[in-house]
């Protein structure tokens, strides 16, 4: 079985891809065998003797990994997506208490909590990581699975404290018949982070020095680049420093706060933090305070692309101190920033030229003023043009919302296993856990991504945070990111399958697919550029090509597999009505000039190489009827036609 990657293959043997759908089959049947079930004790050591052995294992890369399959030329991990289920969506203090022995088989426990203190050393493997947990009094053991994503800011998140409570806990089996309490959903994990106990603060002197503690140790975090350390420390003192009234010192911690969630990419945090640092006295020392928190604020307006406000905070902070250069700098670039947004007129040749791997995200502005988003009939929402454009004219530029590069740590690509449609894909599963990650660090991101297409529409009245923070469901995030998602090529030079670069943009993703497209994609950076390839009327619909094969057959397939439609363009109803013979001719004779293409270099070209290539165009060309085709484009003769092109260009 051979999927398509985005121009890339891997291939999965029949025998592997059985494997993997009967291993889901087995599962999904012995989990509704064992419902509702009693759970079975656990023996206390040898459990957590056994997380304690595999932990150490993974950690010296030893351990075997079950969710690991060999494919073509290598490993990767093959994900069973299994049921979707979505996260808990009400507060902590609105769920009731339950305890490990409540735990019922293959079970989520809506309207319960559960409080537990992890027992072993986390098993740390390539997908998902587990550990042995234990009831607040230490009587029950139960083992504990995070799935997919399972980080947070690159750090196991079941690493980051020992006590957690698990909202509406989900007790099923691993696919190796071992039960377990599950986690999918980041935000159905909430992690106890606090050191100072309630009873420790009597008064307010008491509070006081807690506070203050918290806020010294976020510092000393903060000087040894622990910034997860940081920012719990300075949320521990911040929540009592406001809980007891203490504002110069909540304003203080905000303000360290601020800079933290700013390092962290913790935006929307520091928008709040900073306002809620002002001091607004006329001192020296306040104002100097107080420009630093505009400067915080300022910065990460700019990064969310909401350039007013950033105006805005930098037009106080330069009030404040007057002439600060770095905040005139950040001034000039919200004007640019401005201009660009306006007017789409960016200098896109200074962008290439600054481009480089380890600078790949632009700074520049989204422009998409001559586009609006509107009902597209059987294709969902579509994008159309405001006005007539011009052939090679810019439609419009984004900035992605989320990029992962090949060359980045993050990048991971894995065979998924989808039951609801039986189909395994190729998934760059580094890119759905990116989005969670920036989704939980700026929730205000939330509804716009919520918004996008996916098969798998949810009925349910969406709900985005509760008291405890962001609810992301990140099953959702996977089928909009599989729907959604494109590659900007390979223009750092790396490649393959396994690394492809992957990245969502939020507005492109209404552009639906014609093989008869009128629009193209190009890339600089984390950056895609929609252009017309021919002039486009106000009101026309907006099409991009999401795969450009000419081999009708396959095209078709890769459309369904991975976007999920049958197309009813123009082209296919061509290609359609032909016989499968006349298909095959022509992809036999697109395969022979190919060929010739890729062995016989244009700016070589002898008279006898240019014959031979123009037999071949005609001999594609003759495979398409002339009434059937009129206006519509001969993908087999592509390639033939430009090297056919190139090589008369030069003077023999
Ligand atoms: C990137 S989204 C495009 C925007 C989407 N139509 C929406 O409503 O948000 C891709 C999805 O749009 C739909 N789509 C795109 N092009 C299509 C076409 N030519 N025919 C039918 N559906 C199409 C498919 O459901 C596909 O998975």
């Amino acid at each position: 079985m051979a999927s398509q990657d985005r121009g890339n293959t891997i291939y999965l043997t029949e025998q592997e891809a059985e494997r993997i759908r009967k291993r889901a089959k087995e599962r999904a049947e012995k989990c509704s065998e064992v419902k509702n079930n009693e759970r079975e004790p656990r023996e206390a050591t040898p459990s957590i003797q056994q997380a304690t052995g595999a932990s150490l294992m993974a950690d010296m890369g030893g351990a075997p990994d079950p969710d690991m399959i060999q494919a073509q030329g290598g490993t990767l991990p093959a994900v069973i997506l299994d049921q979707p289920y979505p996260p808990c969506t009400v507060s902590l203090d609105e769920l009731e208490p339950m305890s490990i022995t409540d735990l019922k088989m293959e079970t989520r426990h809506r309207g319960k909590k559960l409080a537990i203190k992890r027992a072993s050393p986390v098993v740390g493997l390539a997908v998902r990581s587990w550990c042995m947990v234990q009831d607040e009094d230490g009587k029950e053991t139960e083992r504990l699975e995070f799935g997919l994503h399972k980080l947070r800011h690159a750090e196991e998140v079941l690493e980051l404290t020992k006590f957690f409570v698990i909202k509406e806990p989900y007790f099923t089996m691993t696919d190796q018949g071992e039960a377990t309490i599950r986690i999918d959903h980041p935000s159905d994990l909430v992690s106890l982070t606090e050191e100072i106990a309630e009873n420790e603060i009597k008064d307010a002197t008491a509070a006081e020095k807690a506070a203050t503690r918290c806020k010294n140790k976020g510092n000393a975090a903060l000087k040894e680049q622990d910034l997860p350390e940081a920012f719990a420390r300075y949320s521990e003192g911040l929540k009592i420093a406001t809980e007891h009234s203490i504002s110069g010192l909540a304003r203080d911690i905000a303000r360290n706060r601020a800079h933290v969630s700013l390092l962290l990419g913790q935006l929307d945090g520091v928008l709040e933090d900073a306002k809620a640092s002002l001091i607004r006295e006329e001192d020296a020392r306040s104002k100097d305070l107080d420009s630093k928190a505009y400067f915080r604020a300022g910065s990460a307006a700019y990064s969310l692309g909401q350039y007013p406000l950033a105006k805005k905070l930098f037009e106080e902070q330069q009030k404040l101190t007057p002439g600060d250069k770095d905040g005139k700098t950040y001034l000039k670039r919200i004007t640019a920033r401005q201009r660009e947004q306006e007017s789409g007129t960016h200098d896109f040749t200074k962008m290439r030229v600054n481009l480089t791997k380890a600078r790949s995200r632009v700074d520049v502005a989204t422009f998409t003023g001559n586009t609006e988003i509107k009902d597209s009939n059987s294709m969902g929402r579509g994008l159309f043009a405001t006005r007539n454009m011009a052939a090679d004219e810019l439609i419009m530029c984004e900035k992605a919302f989320c990029v992962v590069w090949g060359h980045d740590r993050e990048a991971m690509t894995a065979m998924t296993y989808d039951p609801r449609d039986d189909r395994i894909r190729v998934s760059p599963i580094g890119l759905s856990k990116a989005i969670v990650q920036k989704l939980l660090s700026n929730p205000s991101q939330i509804p716009p991504v919520m918004q996008l297409h996916s098969d798998h529409q949810r009925d349910e009245q969406a709900i985005y945070s509760t008291h405890d923070g962001p609810v992301v469901d990140v099953f959702r995030v996977h089928d909009i990111m599989s729907r959604n998602a494109f590659g900007p090529g390979t223009q750092f030079g790396e490649a393959g399958a396994r690394n492809a670069s992957t990245g969502l943009w939020l507005h492109a993703a209404y552009i639906n697919h014609s093989c008869v497209p009128n629009a193209r994609k190009e890339y600089i950076g984390d950056v895609m550029l929609v252009r017309a390839t021919r002039a486009i009327t106000a009101g026309e619909q907006i099409f991009h090509a999401y795969d450009q094969s000419s081999d009708y057959d396959a095209r078709r397939a890769a459309l369904m597999t991975t976007w999920g439609f049958a197309c009813a363009c123009a082209l296919c109803e061509a290609e359609t009505s032909e016989s499968k013979d006349t298909r095959a001719k022509r992809e036999e004779l697109r395969g022979e000039a190919d060929a010739f293409v890729a062995r016989e270099h244009w700016a070589n070209a002898k008279r006898l190489s240019i014959v031979k290539a123009q037999r071949l165009a005609r001999g594609i060309e003759e495979t398409y009827s002339k009434e059937r085709y009129e206006g519509l484009p001969k993908l087999a003769a592509r390639s033939i036609q430009e090297w056919l092109a190139k090589a008369k260009t030069r003077k023999l």
